[in-house]
């Protein structure tokens, strides 16, 4: 069973944008400069939406904000077309739309199994055990981890416990699934993996948004990028953002691999002038070869 099968259809069109805020003002510290002032993002149904930026910059705060953990001062923040309201019954009805995954699992997990750890979501949101059971068993499916299911979370490697919190994550069915640095801590072997993992789902319709601090992974993944340093330096399309120096060296970033390796490739006429920057080494070589 797919994301898009266990999820209900309401036979509404979902509108355009599925997440938004707007306007948002947030800080930690009333005495305190506020980590933004008037910051303001609209995620598209469907695409994955990098958000890259210093440390300190305001990556996961605005992450927080977005999934209803963090209450902004002012502004709004829309899901699936509607304004949320700060109650207890609209952040319940945000969470559950749009579920985020920490950096650190073990700012998340505390049930002492697996099925436990994942069954949670589900039966708090109060559906029966039939149905939270088949949930549970898909997201482990989905995350690759089925035979973890009845081992005890505090003996899973650091890879292995970060899927079981996505998996509590997809159990809940998001719309939108906002991840905190999801590759952060993983082997290449173990990043590529999770890739692949969170491609699966997004193609069963869940929308992605990921802060990160990897320029590669941003570039050949997303289809967007924001960047952040205590408010919006810059948010399109990763080529044309992740392949601006002036904003990426706001951002404190290093350039892109992707347009470098373009730059070069159109240079010795490898590249057509207008076609698109490689965006993995694969596709370098493929251009070298011919
Ligand atoms: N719980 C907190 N209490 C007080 N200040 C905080 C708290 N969390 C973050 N801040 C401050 O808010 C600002 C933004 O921090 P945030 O964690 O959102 O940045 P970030 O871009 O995610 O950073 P990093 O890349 O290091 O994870 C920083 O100045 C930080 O010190």
């Amino acid at each position: 069973m797919t994301a898009a099968e266990h999820r209900p259809t309401t036979g509404a069109a979902t509108p355009d944008p599925v997440l938004a805020g707007h306007d948002l003002a947030f800080g930690y510290d009333p005495d305190e400069a506020p980590v933004f002032s008037r910051l303001s993002v609209e995620v598209h149904p469907g695409e994955v939406l990098a958000v890259l930026g210093p440390n300190g910059g305001g990556k996961t705060t605005l992450l927080r904000l977005l999934a209803g953990s963090l209450t902004p001062r002012s502004g709004t923040v829309s899901v699936e077309g509607s304004a949320v309201r700060w109650n207890r019954r609209g952040v319940n009805e945000l969470r559950r739309r749009v579920q985020l995954v920490f950096q650190d699992p073990d700012d998340q997990l505390f049930s002492a199994s697996v099925t436990q750890d994942v069954s949670f979501g589900p039966l708090n949101q109060g559906l029966d055990r039939e149905t939270v059971r088949s949930r549970v068993a898909w997201a482990l499916e989905e995350l690759g981890i089925t035979e973890l299911a009845e081992h005890p979370t505090h003996l899973l490697s650091y890879g292995q416990r970060k899927r079981v919190v996505l998996a509590g994550a997809v159990a809940m069915l998001p719309s939108v699934l906002i991840l905190d640095e999801p590759t952060a801590g993983l082997d290449p072997a173990g990043v590529e993996s999770l890739l692949e993992t969170l491609e699966g789902l997004r193609r069963s319709g869940t929308t992605l948004v990921v802060s990160t601090h990897d320029v590669d992974l941003a570039y050949r993944w997303a289809e967007r990028a924001l960047l952040l340093n205590g408010g919006t330096l810059g948010c399109g399309p990763v080529a044309d953002v992740l392949g601006d120096p002036e904003l990426v060296a706001a951002a404190r970033l290093r350039p892109a691999w992707g347009p470098a390796a373009g730059k070069a490739l159109r240079s010795v006429g490898l590249l057509a002038p207008d076609a698109p920057d490689p965006a993995t080494a694969d596709e370098v070589a493929a251009l070298l070869r011919h």
